[in-house]
């Protein structure tokens, strides 16, 4: 939303923006007459402007909308309307109210909205962008053995090992934690999903993989693309001057569809040869006597991406602002690692079933995921028009639920903006009882809610245990030899990410560090 004033000023399709808004606004006052009785029975909201509604009330630059969405709703209530152009909003600030529209009325909210450039130009079929329907139902049906906590338990000791190498990786590269983080939730993801070990930083299928990440997040920026807002332009033909998003959406699906195919025909053709490391692929290739027909290997490459963009983004910003709020909050880092340290001696490297003998880390991660809920705003969409509390929310709205309000409602959760993973121990003596579990809330709702819910939580408590573990994170100094603490500040995109910060991590010792090259031996 927030670039479309930018992009009308700059951008080539001007002319052809300018022919279908007439049409547009003939549309749009027939619309308006017809719903001139139904304006009255929206939910509240700020007045927009004829035409462009709300546009220029939305903030202007990528920081947090989340916020913004929950300051609105003390004017406007919990449930409030917005329209840019001719998109409608209906931002949800009630958990509650998310709850019954998402859960208990989910036969009719659990389609995504129209992202025209995604849907209908590049025509992207990952779960994440797919309508509630035959198809997205067969994809979660693929996916639902991620869900299966005995299975799920299987990948752990590639999680471990991913997670070490992480660790290691750190112990060369102190300085660039912020980066290998991100390497490390590619190669994690990969390896779950494909069973392929990724050699390095330089391996091609990282590459690939961060091409794809970075062209799905570019494909989606709210305001970036004038056919989001003009989805008349899709039928424009590619040669046609100002055409140079249909171009750039040619090449970014060529590049996002080699993703598509390059790892899972490497997969499978190692299974093929019975080389076949435990994975979602090959679970999948392997599930059923007969091969599978062209139409399931179809399916089975397309949700094997839709895991990768679900899960690689998600987990790398959970881990990443674990890292910039020890900078801040140094006495929680001590009090984890006296945990670790009490339970493990410092003489074994703590794996997964040790995990419930760590309470206070538990209290953390919950927190992490208060704190910053990798996924602020969650957009649901339906179909027809529904009416919830007396208002109507329009046919193809953008329902959006926001995570972020919900973990940052003073009377859910009070001194929302310090990090006190305190808050979840039940103390006794004082009676105090712990605040509500943002994981039952951070993974989404219903029907779509998020289908690598066990592995994420696996994936974060591993790289933060052998972070604790085996470093201390620390401060990078200025250039005055005094600490260079960065901001609490994050970029949001559909994933909300720390903003680029540096730090340091200082080695605890080197027979921690020989204790985890020997893991990490034993579970190769
Ligand atoms: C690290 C933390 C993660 C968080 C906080 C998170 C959160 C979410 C949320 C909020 C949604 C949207 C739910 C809704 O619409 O109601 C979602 C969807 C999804 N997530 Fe996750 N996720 C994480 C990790 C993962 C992982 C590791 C995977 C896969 C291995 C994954 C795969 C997916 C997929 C495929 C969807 C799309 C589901 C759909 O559209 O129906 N996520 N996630």
């Amino acid at each position: 939303m927030i670039a479309v004033t930018r992009i009308i000023a700059e951008g080539p399709l001007i002319f052809l923006a300018m022919l279908s808004l007439s049409s547009i606004l003939l549309v749009s006052l027939r619309r308006w007459y017809e719903k001139r009785g139904k304006r009255s029975i929206l939910p509240p909201g700020p007045r927009g402007l004829p035409f462009i509604g709300n546009l220029l009330q939305l903030p202007r630059d990528n920081t947090l909308l989340a916020r913004p969405f929950a300051d609105l709703s003390r004017q406007y209530g919990p449930i409030y309307y917005l329209r840019v152009i001719n998109t409608h909003f209906v931002i949800v600030n009630d958990l509650n109210m998310a709850r019954t529209l998402f859960e208990k009325r989910s036969a009719i909210y659990s389609h995504r909205p129209r992202v025209p450039m995604v849907n209908d130009v590049i025509k992207r079929d990952t779960m994440l962008f797919m309508n509630y329907g035959a198809a997205y139902r067969q994809s979660r049906r693929l996916v639902a053995t991620f869900l299966n906590p005995r299975i799920a338990s299987k990948y752990w000791p590639a999680q471990e090992a991913e997670s070490i190498k992480f660790a290691l990786g750190v112990r060369k590269a102190p300085q660039d934690v912020q980066k290998l983080t991100r390497w490390t939730a590619t190669s994690l993801i990969i390896r779950l999903v494909y069973g392929l070990e990724v050699t390095g930083k330089d391996d091609p299928l990282v590459s690939l993989a961060e091409d794809f990440s970075r062209l799905t997040a570019d494909s989606t920026t709210p305001g970036r693309w004038l056919v989001d807002s003009f989805p008349i332009l899709r039928h424009i033909p590619t040669w046609f001057p100002g055409a140079g998003f249909k171009r750039w959406a040619m090449r970014a699906k060529a590049r996002m569809d080699e993703f598509a195919y390059l790892p899972y025909q490497v997969a499978k053709d190692k299974i093929t040869q019975g080389d076949i490391a435990p994975s979602w692929t090959a679970e999948k290739l392997l599930e059923s006597i007969e091969p599978p027909t062209g139409q399931e290997e179809k399916e089975i490459r397309h949700t094997a991406t839709s895991l990768y963009s679900g899960g690689s983004d998600t987990t790398n910003a959970m881990v990443s602002s674990f890292v910039l709020l020890m900078l801040h909050y140094p006495e929680v880092q001590q009090k984890a690692q006296a945990e670790v340290d009490r339970v493990t001696g410092g003489a074994w490297v703590p794996r997964m079933h040790d995990r419930e003998q760590f309470p206070y880390l538990d209290c953390v991660l919950k927190e992490l995921f208060r704190f910053n809920p990798a996924v602020p705003l969650v957009p649901h969409s339906l179909h027809q028009d529904d009416f919830f509390e007396g208002y109507l929310i329009p046919k193809d709205a953008w329902v959006i639920a926001n995570l972020w309000g919900f973990m940052h409602d003073e009377t859910r959760y009070p001194d929302p903006d310090v990090f006190m993973p305190e808050r979840f121990e039940a103390n006794t003596a004082t009676g105090r009882v712990p605040q509500e579990d943002p994981l039952d809330i951070v993974f989404g709702f219903g029907r779509r809610s998020c289908p690598g819910y066990l592995l994420a939580l696996a994936s974060v408590y591993l790289n933060v245990v052998h972070l604790l573990f085996a470093f201390d994170i620390v401060p990078a100094k200025d250039e005055a030899g005094n600490d260079d603490i960065p901001p609490v500040a994050f970029i949001e995109g559909h994933v909300s990410h720390p903003k680029h910060f540096k730090c340091h991590v200082r080695e605890r010792s080197a027979e921690r560090m020989t204790l985890l090259e020997h893991t990490l031996a034993s579970l190769q």
